[in-house]
């Protein structure tokens, strides 16, 4: 992994209906994140926060997608900044903020790439399109986008689309009809975790990095409520039955001795909600194993 990185928070809670999420960042910091890294060696770069648009009450609601100028806005910022961070060639780490700043996130890292390769730790798909998202929360919709399919203001702000066969999904437990119906149709990889159960995290990951193999970089993109609430009751959209810490910190630790993830990002802390900075404890101790923590 490079030993350069390159932090920025994205305060964003444009893309669901909880209040809290855009103070993710600051817990994340406030639980140490940059002491962590320069512990481990790195060289870390602070880019803040991007600038977030405020939400307009005109635009509550528009063809099913809450905020949609709003968050084009902020994603197109974010593109431009870690348009910035790959210039630089440090490792992009950004903190959030809900998920639908991947759409920004992922729109500069795809056009860095030939064959990104993605992993989406995450209960939820996030593969909404407009006509089939229950919510029209747009944090439901990020991966969608980024395969090209939605709202064109949002489709647009990439140039490059990520492929299908690069992306796989780990700890789904919460997909709705119309993203049951993609996977399908796309063939894309799921580890539900009913294969987690079944399988393990170790061989979960074994068979993610094989499936991956053929990609010139992976993107990890970690939703804080990919884990269990018990243990990470910072979140929105909590759904029980979650990937365990220790689970997820073995597959921290497993992508680290990978040496393929090239980029990252932790979302939907959202402190209001949380325990005592518990959610934001635990991302944090994440980014570390991912970076490279070890015990002896
Ligand atoms: N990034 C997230 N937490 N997404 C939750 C999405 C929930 C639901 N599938 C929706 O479309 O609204
Ligand atoms: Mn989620
Ligand atoms: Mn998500």
């Amino acid at each position: 992994m490079m030993k350069k990185v390159s932090l920025l928070g994205v305060p964003m809670d444009l893309g669901q209906a909880r209040r809290g999420v855009d103070m993710g960042p600051s817990a994340m910091r406030y639980a140490g994140v940059i002491e962590r890294l320069e512990k481990l060696g790195y060289d870390v770069r602070d880019y803040g926060n991007v600038v977030v648009d405020e939400r307009s009450i005109e635009e509550a609601s528009h063809e099913n997608l809450k905020n949609l100028s709003a968050v084009v806005n902020t994603s197109i910022r974010i593109r431009e900044t870690v348009q910035q961070m790959i210039d630089d060639e440090a490792f992009p780490l950004l903190l959030g903020g809900d998920h639908s700043m991947s759409i920004g996130t992922l729109a500069a890292i795809t056009a860095r790439h030939e064959n990104l390769g993605v992993i989406w730790y995450d209960a939820h798909g996030d593969l909404n399109i407009p006509s089939t998202s229950p919510t029209g929360n747009i944090h439901g919709m990020p991966l969608a986008v980024n395969l090209g399919l939605g709202h064109e203001l949002l489709t647009n702000i990439g140039a490059k689309k990520l492929k299908p066969e690069n992306i796989v999904l780990i700890g789904s437990r919460d997909l709705d009809e119309g993203e049951r119906v993609l996977i399908k149709e796309l063939g894309i990889k799921v580890f539900t975790m009913h294969e987690v159960d079944m399988l393990g995290m170790a061989t979960v990951m074994e068979q993610t990095l094989q499936h991956l193999a053929h990609t010139d970089g992976i993107h990890l993109s970690l939703d804080l409520d990919g884990l269990d609430p018990m243990e990470c009751p910072g979140v929105g959209t909590p759904v029980l039955g979650g990937l365990t810490y220790r689970e997820s910190h073995l597959a921290m630790e497993l992508l680290a001795a990978s040496g393929r993830v090239t980029s990252a990002e932790f979302v939907e802390v959202n402190p209001i909600l949380d325990e005592r900075n518990k959610t934001a404890q635990v991302a944090v101790a994440l980014i570390a194993s991912l970076f490279g923590d070890q015990l002896l």
